[in-house]
């Protein structure tokens, strides 16, 4: 076989996974990717030249990688499955500007890598097929963590892109959608096949980019009770905003006090959690917050 064939082949991805004997652990979300097309999406979403980094949560045998490594000036890996770090040592050999850690992304400290392996490059993007299993809580320690990122191009399950990048009023939006866009302003790059990957997931896929915003959108006196505010008041999407929250926070204080409230942010009682815009979520958390409601 030519030494130089591309990881993502169909056919060096298939000679790898045999000569090493790797069976795929449906449990860590491990569907690889065999399509050059997709992979060149992916990384032209990101923008990358040898100035910046790219941190690559969960590289598999390395298709997207070594992509990265060709556009980036550091690539930095982090993969879960100890099965796959020898693997990938082999085939990213030849490139000098990777890097590959064995650990859980959830548990590792992201300020520190970033220190210790993007000290020499500007900016930095996160760029992923992500494991399907633990696709929120990935990205929301990446926003939440308030990471030096200029943008999170990452490929997900396309029911969930949809809900990060929806708007109010849509079936789709929710409090996923408000966290988000709090912290980054999505865009869906393109919806993709099953056929992409071995083995192929039950659910559809999509690209989707985040590009991380310097300040929030909004101003918030209290950012953890602008998020309470938001998660009860989507408690029962059927329910008035009134109803999500008088269940939540005002068991002691009365309708009355809570009518007053709301009208002081400007809002009818009568609307639902799905209709309220961001601005509107910030002024109606600042005005319980105010009024000392928690
Ligand atoms: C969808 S596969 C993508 C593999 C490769 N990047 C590709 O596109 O072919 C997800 C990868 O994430 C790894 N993974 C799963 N959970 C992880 C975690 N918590 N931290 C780091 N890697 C994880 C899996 O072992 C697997 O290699």
């Amino acid at each position: 076989m030519n030494r130089m064939e591309d990881i993502s082949t169909p056919r060096r991805t298939k000679e790898i996974i045999a000569r090493h004997g790797f069976s795929f652990k449906k449990s860590l979300g491990q569907n690889f990717l065999i399509d050059q097309n997709i992979l060149g999406k992916i990384v032209e979403a990101a923008g990358l030249d040898k100035e910046k980094g790219a941190l690559e949560i969960g590289p598999g045998i390395g298709a997207l990688t070594e992509k990265l490594a060709q556009m980036a000036g550091a690539v930095t890996a982090v993969e879960i499955d100890q099965r796959l770090i020898p693997i990938l040592k082999e085939v990213l050999e030849p490139y000098d500007n990777v890097k590959v850690h064995h650990g859980d992304v959830l548990k590792v400290d992201l300020h520190e890598l970033f220190r210790q392996d993007f000290a020499e490059v500007g900016k930095v993007s996160v760029v992923a097929n992500l494991p399907y299993y633990v696709t929120t809580p990935i990205l929301m320690k990446l926003l939440e963590e308030k990471l030096p990122l200029e943008n999170i191009v990452v490929m997900i399950q396309k029911e969930v892109a949809e809900r990060m990048a929806a708007s109010p009023g849509s079936k789709d939006y929710g409090s996923l959608s408000i966290a988000v866009q709090y912290y980054s302003e999505p865009k869906l790059v393109c919806i993709v096949p099953h056929t992409v990957f071995i083995p192929q997931p039950n659910v559809e896929s999509a690209v989707i980019r985040l590009a991380v915003r310097e300040e929030p959108p909004v101003s918030v006196e209290d950012e953890s009770f602008f998020f309470e505010v938001v998660q009860a008041s989507f408690a029962q999407r059927r329910k008035t905003i009134a109803n999500n929250l008088k269940s939540r926070f005002f068991a002691e204080e009365g309708r009355e006090r809570l009518e007053q409230l709301l009208e002081e942010a400007g809002l009818d009682p009568k609307r639902r959690g799905e209709t309220l815009s961001i601005e509107e979520y910030a002024r109606l958390s600042n005005v319980l917050y105010e009024a000392g409601i928690r």
